[in-house]
């Protein structure tokens, strides 16, 4: 048995200057070309292998010895998101929040919700539609995405408080993108710096770490306070009421789980996939066409697609899976960790590891899509269909999107609504740029 292949690594240091800076994903897959399905890198002697083959990731994430976290010293232990759903580790916190979000917003619990979005697309539809020429699609789109989800997690309604929630939320999460990637602060390489007093030269980090981690915890407590006053009456119903209903929740010993559980649902890669879908539409027109040519024909011209409709829209359906494979909204997922030792064929690999699926080299596999960077919906339709990203681009096992029915009713209702009203263009002779950039 042997570790599987990988850059070469020295003694100590391991293969740090190996470790991309930004755009991992693109060298991931390089290394994938280069070594195999799975890559094996010392970090400063930890342990990380990245999982850059469809059967790589599902039979080893698929284990349940693979459903931790890693302990990352910055994002979860310094600025304290180790507590949210998707930093905890694999214990009865997680396990605890895992069950309430299921109970709270799963298959069934998603229909109720289908209002709001419909109610959220059409606002979003009549401000564009309200709009100026200089008006700018993007961030009506983003403050659009992002008060709905405070609306479907709380059920809060106020537009100033939905303002204040978003824009914390938002700068959380810039954070948390960034320093979820190892190497974007010494720390993580070299956890004993964490014991160095905020004064110190250097230690600027803390600063930094201390004045997120308010943030984050005014994330977690003011939207969780200001819904809890009205919750049982709340209408249309939100996630946090239908969990106060199913687990009797009317005392505090166990707001700890559902304040967390709830205020982990900040799941604005919906707002990454519609930026993907338009940028789509303008380079591939042909596809627009076809789009407008099966709503008319599906839906009738005058009539506004309704979710009812979505089964007779197979070409809407290929957009979005099309969407979503094109430039998947989490390109490297989230981290997976194993505290025992596996093993995937002739490989061992050792116990404390890091896994990370690259979701977007899974995109690029030429032998599972043909000419993989263009955007052709027709690959998911006809007798032939190539694999569903449904199958990856939601993650792994036990640890996979909770959000996901959630997040395919939303791209649903924003896409069909968004090709109904309007043709996607811009100014002839304006060149296009291509840019996938992660937060800051
Ligand atoms: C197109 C939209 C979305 C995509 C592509 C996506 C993708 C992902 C991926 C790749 C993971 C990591 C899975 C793993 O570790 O194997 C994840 C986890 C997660 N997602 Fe999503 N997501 C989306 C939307 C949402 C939405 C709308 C929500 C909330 C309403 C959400 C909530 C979460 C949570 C809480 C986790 C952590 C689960 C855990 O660690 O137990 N996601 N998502």
């Amino acid at each position: 048995m042997f570790l599987p292949p990988g850059p070469k690594s020295f003694p100590f240091i391991g293969a740090i200057f190996s470790w991309p800076k930004g755009h991992a994903w693109v060298k991931f897959h390089r290394w994938t070309q280069q070594y195999g399905h799975i890559v094996y890198i010392n970090l400063m002697s930890k342990h990380v292998v990245i999982l850059g083959h469809y059967s790589a990731a599902k039979i080893l994430l698929q284990n349940s010895s693979f459903t931790d976290r890693p302990n990352l010293q910055m994002a979860g232990e310094l600025m304290g998101l180790s507590s949210t759903l998707i930093l905890a580790p694999n214990n009865e916190h997680w396990r605890k929040m895992r069950k309430m979000i299921h109970s709270g917003m799963g298959h069934q619990a998603t229909m109720d919700f289908m209002p709001i979005v419909q109610n959220g697309a059409e606002a979003f539809i009549h401000s564009l539609l309200q709009c100026s020429d200089s008006c700018k699609y993007h961030e009506t789109l983003r403050k659009s995405i992002g008060q709905h989800i405070i609306q479907f997690a709380y059920g809060i309604h106020s537009t100033s408080s939905l303002k204040k929630h978003v824009a914390l939320a938002e700068d959380v999460l810039e954070e948390l993108n960034y320093a979820i990637v190892f190497g974007s602060y010494l720390v993580d390489a070299f956890p004993v710096l964490k014991y160095l007093p905020q004064w110190m030269p250097g230690a600027h980090f803390k600063m930094h770490a201390a004045a997120t981690k308010k943030k984050v915890m005014d994330m977690i407590d003011l939207p969780f306070q200001e819904a809890m006053q009205t919750v049982q009456t709340v209408e249309p119903p939100s996630v946090l009421q239908k969990i106060t209903q199913q687990f009797h929740i009317n005392n505090t010993n166990k707001h700890l789980e559902i304040k967390w559980a709830v205020g982990s649902l900040y799941g604005v890669q919906i707002f990454s996939a519609l930026t993907v879908f338009i940028l789509a539409m303008v380079l591939y027109p042909q596809v627009q066409h076809t789009a407008h040519l099966e709503l008319e024909h599906v839906i009738g011209q005058g009539c506004v697609p309704k979710y009812e409709d979505w089964k007779a829209l197979p070409y809407i359906n290929a957009i979005i899976w099309e969407t979503l494979r094109w430039h998947p909204p989490i390109p490297l997922g989230v981290p997976h960790y194993t505290k025992t030792q596996q093993w995937y064929k002739d490989y061992c690999i050792p116990a404390h590891c890091t896994a990370f699926v690259n979701i977007w080299g899974l995109s690029r596999d030429s032998d599972i899509y043909q000419d993989p960077e263009i955007f052709s919906p027709e690959r998911f339709l006809g007798p032939k269909p190539e694999l569903c990203p449904e199958k990856w681009v939601f993650g792994f096992g036990r640890r996979s999107c909770v959000g996901s029915d959630y997040a395919l009713h939303i791209l649903y209702t924003y896409i069909s609504a968004i090709l109904h009203h309007f043709d996607i263009t811009i100014p002839k002779d304006t060149p296009v740029l291509q840019a996938f950039s992660p937060s800051k």
